[in-house]
């Protein structure tokens, strides 16, 4: 079996204090998956993506058993280390497009500026590269795009440059962080079947980060739920939907707008905040209309379900 893009090991991260912000995850993304990861504001998404490529600010620690991006051990890299294997070994899209380029340059110029690697390759073939990642993505006319500008493209349009972009530079693993939050629903269909495209056709790995459930639904192989931090359930995407065991993603799934039962008019929310990881018992504990008085001193083992031994939970309830 061929080595994970990516390898987690009780990976935890601090922004310079001792509470963590990510607390000993475990995730693997096999060669060509999809992985989703969803949980509320402040639960610890973007700060795991960002630590995968290195894009955390200097006073952040990352610390565990072990950590690997494409075969490379990222704990034992400095901060020149980690970003060297930006680009070859993981990129990222993010949320807005237009933030991803400089808006005095021309996009031309800014995809030419991304592949510095390549000395050894001329300026015509360079060209020849961005031209076909260009049309890869379904950009028409991508000769007479290379002297524009990032506001003369919609939301969409760049959002396809921005992954151009990333794939450019040919990583084993790409990260999106709600890459269709910002567009409508035709853009955001468009880029889900443009990302599962790229897979099928570059074998690229995919880390997908989103609050919109159904776009985790439609494009994941498996996902992670995030709380306060920590990996609460993870398992294959049907598991996930047709099975949430972890109380915390039945209540995700039960404030999800699109799966919401006729005839309820307000929408439900999960009472309290997320909490900063690191207490006494289950983190969701003060949350949860399922809490036994033992939720509030005992950790919750990570188990696997019963009929699905991939299936896996954080909660006292679905272990014993
Ligand atoms: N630069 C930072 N310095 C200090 N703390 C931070 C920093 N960035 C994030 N945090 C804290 O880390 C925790 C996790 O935040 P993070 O942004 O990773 O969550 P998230 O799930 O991505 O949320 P969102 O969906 O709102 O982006 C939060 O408590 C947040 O306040």
């Amino acid at each position: 079996m061929s080595e994970p893009v990516l390898e987690m090991r009780k990976i935890s991260v601090t922004y310079g204090g001792i509470i963590p912000a990510v607390a000993s995850v475990d995730l693997k993304v096999e060669p060509g998956e999809i992985v989703g990861i969803i949980g509320e504001s402040g639960s610890g998404k973007s700060t795991l993506a960002h630590s995968i490529l290195g894009l955390l600010p200097k006073a952040a620690k990352v610390s565990g058993e072990r950590f690997t991006l494409a075969g490379k051990d990222m704990l034992a890299a400095d901060r020149e280390g980690l970003a060297a294997l930006r680009g070859p070994a993981g990129a990222m899209i993010f949320q807005n497009p237009m933030t991803a380029f400089s808006p005095i340059h021309t996009l031309g110029r800014q995809l030419t500026d991304l592949l510095w690697r390549d000395r050894d390759q001329t300026v015509a073939r360079k060209r020849e590269r961005i031209v076909a990642a260009l049309r890869d993505v379904g950009i028409p006319d991508p000769i007479g795009k290379l002297d524009a500008y990032p506001f003369q493209f919609s939301g969409g349009m760049l959002q396809r440059v921005a992954i151009a972009a990333a794939l450019l530079m040919k990583p084993s693993l790409l990260i999106a962080d709600e890459p269709t939050t910002a567009l409508d629903m035709t853009m955001e269909a468009q880029i889900l079947h443009l990302m599962r495209t790229l897979r099928e056709n570059a074998g690229v790995a995919i880390l997908i980060i989103s609050h919109h459930l159904g776009v985790i639904a439609e494009i994941c192989d498996r996902v992670a739920v995030m709380y306060a931090g920590r990996v609460v359930e993870e398992g294959s995407v049907e598991a996930i939907f047709r099975n949430p065991r972890h109380p915390y993603t039945q209540a995700l799934f039960a404030c999800e707008p699109a799966l919401i039962p006729p005839g309820v008019t307000r929408m439900p929310v999960i009472p309290g905040e997320v909490p900063r990881p690191g207490g006494i018992g289950c983190d969701f504990a003060g949350r949860c209309g399922f809490a036994e008085d033992r939720c509030l001193t005992l950790s919750p083992p990570w188990a696997p379900a019963q009929a699905d031994p991939l299936h896996h939970s954080r909660c006292l309830r679905s272990a014993s």
